[in-house]
């Protein structure tokens, strides 16, 4: 069954008139890792903020399943620094009981830093201090923006790994913005990439091949990012165009497009 949990219709957000997400469909179930890339002012953090009810949308809809509760983690943990905050108090700020913020602070791996100053902790540290506090409210779906940020490789690997599990674990929807390729294309089932509208998207092997993806981060890039093996549902001709659609078994999708792709160039 398909467990929608948002639902992006057309999504449009303007600027004084400049648009900066463009006519967006996306559709996040139960289940889903769906992963959002782009250049830099592509759109990515306008886009998780209207979903997130802080950017109104222009035009369009976002219809978000009646009763949702979703969990947001932030690019950064930006705090007072005078102001001596542990990591329990932190927790505890976010109004869930202390038992549950025990619990959500098991599953990051960081529980042992209960009695920490937040000031103290490593950058990976406070990642995972951001997720468990999202955690907290039991979400349905997880919203991560960038949530690597400032953690080493290996941390990196191992944050995405975490997401992964909690989502097994959770049955949450997971929707997140990244800038690291090579662990989305390893970490995630269906990858956005975004320049305003959505250029392409699909599965991580798939989307390395579409012209749109070459067009935006260049040949380079997805090149390196080909050796990427992931469930198909389709291929692709020399072009990058879909062919033979539905001869490969595959789970169930994000999006009713199981790929896209654009027919214009990028500046
Ligand atoms: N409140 C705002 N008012 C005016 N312009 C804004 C506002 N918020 C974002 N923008 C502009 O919208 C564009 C998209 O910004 P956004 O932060 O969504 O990009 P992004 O894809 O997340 O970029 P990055 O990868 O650099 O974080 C940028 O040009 C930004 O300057």
């Amino acid at each position: 069954m398909n467990d929608s949990l948002a639902s992006l219709q057309q999504l449009t957000v303007a600027f004084d008139k400049r648009v900066v997400v463009d006519r967006v469909d996306l559709t996040v179930s139960r289940g889903d890792i769906i992963t959002v890339i782009g250049p830099n002012g592509a759109g990515k953090t306008t886009l998780i903020k209207a979903i997130l009810g802080l950017q109104k949308a222009t035009r369009g809809s976002i219809v978000l399943k009646p009763g949702l509760t979703l969990g947001y983690v932030p690019q950064y943990l930006s705090l007072e620094p005078t102001l001596p905050l542990s990591v329990r108090r932190f927790m505890l700020l976010s109004g869930q009981k202390l038992t549950a913020c025990r619990e959500a602070l098991a599953k990051t791996g960081v529980a042992h830093l209960l009695d920490a100053s937040v000031h103290h902790l490593s950058g990976g540290e406070k990642q995972r201090l951001l997720l468990a506090r999202a955690l907290a409210r039991k979400p349905d779906l997880l919203v991560l923006d960038e949530p690597a940020q400032g953690v080493d490789i290996n941390g990196q690997a191992a944050l995405y790994d975490l997401i992964r599990n909690l989502r097994d674990e959770l049955n949450c929807g997971v929707l997140m913005v990244s800038h690291d390729l090579h662990l989305v294309m390893a970490a995630t089932d269906k990858v956005i990439c975004l320049n305003q509208h959505i250029c392409c998207s699909g599965y991580p092997a798939d989307i390395s091949h579409d012209p749109a993806f070459i067009e935006t981060f260049g040949q380079p890039v997805a090149e390196s990012l080909a050796v990427y093996h992931h469930r198909h549902n389709h291929s692709h001709d020399l072009h990058g165009d879909v062919v033979d659609r539905g001869h490969h078994k595959h789970h169930s999708h994000a999006t009713d497009d199981s790929h896209q792709g654009c027919d214009h160039a990028h500046h």
